[in-house]
């Protein structure tokens, strides 16, 4: 089994990235294992610029193939807040009960037709002496009225992807891995992980 470093310290994201890339029999390291130091600047103004310098940072020092995600939610109503600031919605501190309350707290009064969201994945792979690749998979839904559900995290207990009646919060990894805005980004670079087996 061949290992893959991820560039995140979100423990969410590895478990998740764990179980995708488990069937094409690849292990995954992060930068938990690494150096819990570590802390890369997200200064981009896209989810695929920041998972860009996130996997092409990791993959300069040390000169592997490294995966990055840069993920988040799209509001409608709130003209795509908190997009690609997602993770410091609420502030500095990542918090997401903090978040995904000011998110609430910014929806209240909004009837549920006008409550459209999106979660949104750029997956992007670094490469030493090839051209980096980057991807986008996204998940539609709308915000709940109020949290469910204990799996997941960031914002899972408060959006309910199309055609369900739960939130993500309240599937399963394995029912949430097969319609998430991540699984369609990995979908998406499949070609590549198969190479790495
Ligand atoms: O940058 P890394 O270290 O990967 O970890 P992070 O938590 O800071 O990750 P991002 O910068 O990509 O910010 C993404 C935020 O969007 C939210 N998010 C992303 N994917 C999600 C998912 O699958 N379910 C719920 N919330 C999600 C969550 O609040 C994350 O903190
Ligand atoms: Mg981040």
């Amino acid at each position: 089994m061949k290992e893959l470093l991820v560039a995140t310290k979100n423990e969410g994201k590895i478990g998740e990235f764990r179980d995708m890339f488990s069937k094409y029999n690849i292990s995954v390291k992060s930068l938990l294992d690494l150096d819990e130091s570590i802390d890369i600047e997200e200064t981009g103004t896209t989810f695929e610029e920041n998972a860009v310098i996130k996997a092409q940072t990791m993959m300069e020092q040390l000169n592997i193939p490294v995966v990055a995600d840069d993920s988040g939610l799209e509001v409608d109503a709130l003209n795509g807040a908190p997009g690609v600031y997602s993770a410091r919605y609420a502030g500095i501190e990542k918090d997401d009960n903090e978040n995904l309350q000011k998110l609430l707290n910014n929806l209240e009064g909004i009837p549920e037709s006008q409550r459209d969201a999106r979660f949104v994945c750029a997956v992007a792979v670094a490469r030493p002496g090839a051209a980096t690749i980057v991807k986008r998979g996204t998940c539609e839904g709308s915000i709940a009225n109020e949290p469910q559900g204990s799996h997941g995290f960031g914002y899972d207990p408060v959006f309910i992807p199309k055609g369900a009646s739960r939130t993500m919060a309240e599937h399963t990894s394995d029912e949430k891995n097969k319609i998430s805005h991540r699984h369609h980004a990995i979908k998406q670079i499949e070609e590549w992980l198969k190479t790495q087996a």
